[in-house]
Order: structure tokens, then C-alpha cells, then sequence
């Protein structure tokens, strides 16, 4: 579903990602993980298409994502670590608005059922935005996606600052889109999170992925012990 082919982004001199390698399959959880200015966001970024690759091919189900702009971009949905939400609009508002945007055509009441759905307590939904807690508004996040069925999703840290309840009901949002075959890529900081919701894990440093496995094949304890290793060497 989603695969880097010798993807590498290069600032003048300095190689911020170098020829990253990689396929994550459809129904994946794919969780990378590297010290800040590994290059996580770059990966991201590329498969959005919005900075251009100094070489290689970002792919979303087989197409170029630079060549086939609008078949992949309505494959995708972006939830960065702080989603732009209009802070005077309601949820429901919100979440109406874009879908429009993207030519979906839900009304209000299956839309307010998809944000009860994505975990959004129903007495917030008619509520302004600027009352939510981040945690609300990523949930309002993952409702755009499933209102515009997204079959990828490209998360950019979008659990940091939640704290642990908020953070484990978005690990069980994402492993529901799973089981209905949505394509993940998340890059995070939280070890645990990995683990715990990511069916692969990738360590990057200084733009190279260094190591992928599968995260059932190891411990947290492992995994702690070899991402210390790898930002210590
Ligand atoms: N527009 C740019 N011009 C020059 N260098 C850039 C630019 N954008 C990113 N970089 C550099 O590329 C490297 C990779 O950045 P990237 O944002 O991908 O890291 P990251 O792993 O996402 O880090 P973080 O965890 O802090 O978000 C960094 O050294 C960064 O400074």
C-alpha cells in the first residue's frame, strides 16, 4: 500500500532522509521512531507530496504519489500533531466543512454519528472547538478520515502532549481503522505507544532508517534497550 523506493530528500549539502527503503502493507500499523532530526517528518512529508524527493519514488498503492497527485490524495488522510481546526466552529461544523471540501456528501446526523463513533463525547460535538482538548480534536481528526474513507492514514506525532487515557483511545481508534484495512504511518516519540498499537516499528537516526521488525517479535524492554543503543552510538 504504501512503499519508499530509494526515497531520499537532500537540503544543499545535508541529507535529511537517505534512500529510505520501504513497504508497508495494507492494514499495517507502521510506528517510526528516531531522535528529533531523524527524518520522520520528512518520510511523511514526501508521501504527502508536499516537499519534492532530491531522488527516488514515494508510492501509495502503486502510484507515484508526484505523478498521480489527486488518486493518492483521496486515498490519504493527515493528522499532524496539532490538526488545524476552526476554533469558532463546533466539531460537527468542523468536520462538515472539510468533508465538503473533499466532495463528500454526509449530513450532519451520520457526521455526528461518526464523531460519537471516533470517541467524541456527545455533549461536545455542538460545542465551539476552541473548548476541545487536544485529545477531542484529534478524535475529530480520525472522524475527517473515516467520513472520507481514507484507506492511509500519515500521523505526525498526533499523540504527544495527550496524556494516557487520551492517548490509549487513540490507539484503539487506529487499531479499528486497522481491522476495516487502513494503512498507518505514524511517527512518535512514544516507545510505548509503538509497541503497544504499531504492527511494525522503524528506527531512524540522521535520516537513515537503521532497523524494522515486526513489534510482536520483541518486548518493550527490548525495543527501550535498542532505541537507546542506536541514539547512543
Ligand atoms: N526546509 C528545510 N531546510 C533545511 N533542513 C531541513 C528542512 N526541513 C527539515 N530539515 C532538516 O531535516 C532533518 C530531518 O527533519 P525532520 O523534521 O524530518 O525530523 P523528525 O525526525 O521529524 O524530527 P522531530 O522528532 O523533531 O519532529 C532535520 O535535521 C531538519 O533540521
Amino acid at each position: 500500500m504504501l512503499e519508499a523506493i530509494d526515497l531520499t530528500k537532500k537540503y544543499g549539502d545535508f541529507t535529511a532522509l537517505k534512500s529510505l527503503n520501504l513497504t508497508i502493507k495494507e492494514g499495517e500499523i507502521f510506528c517510526l521512531l528516531g531522535a528529533n532530526g531523524a527524518g520522520k517528518s520528512t518520510t511523511i512529508n514526501l508521501f504527502l507530496n508536499f516537499i519534492d524527493a532530491t531522488h527516488g519514488q514515494a508510492m501509495i498503492n502503486n502510484m507515484d504519489v508526484t505523478m498521480h497527485v489527486k488518486e493518492t490524495k483521496q486515498l490519504l488522510s493527515y493528522i499532524p500533531e496539532n490538526l488545524m481546526l476552526y476554533k469558532n466552529l463546533t466539531g460537527l461544523e468542523n468536520l462538515h466543512f472539510f468533508c465538503g471540501l473533499g466532495g463528500g456528501n454526509q449530513n450532519k446526523s451520520e457526521l455526528e454519528e461518526l464523531l460519537i463513533q471516533s470517541g467524541l463525547q456527545k455533549d461536545f460535538i455542538r460545542k465551539r472547538v476552541s473548548s476541545y482538548s487536544k485529545g477531542m480534536r484529534q478524535k475529530v481528526g480520525i472522524a475527517l478520515a473515516r467520513a472520507r474513507g481514507a484507506k492511509v492514514l500519515l500521523l505526525d506525532e498526533p499523540t504527544s502532549g495527550l496524556d494516557p487515557k487520551a492517548s490509549n483511545e487513540f490507539s484503539e481508534l487506529l487499531l479499528h481503522m486497522k481491522e476495516r484495512g487502513v494503512t498507518t504511518l505514524m511517527a512518535t516519540h512514544d516507545l510505548f505507544r509503538a509497541k503497544d498499537t504499531g504492527t511494525h516499528i522503524g528506527i531512524m537516526k540522521e535520516g537513515a532508517l537503521l532497523e524494522k521488525f515486526e513489534s510482536k517479535d520483541v518486548s518493550f524492554q527490548d525495543l527501550e534497550k535498542m532505541y537507546l543503543k542506536h541514539m547512543h552510538n
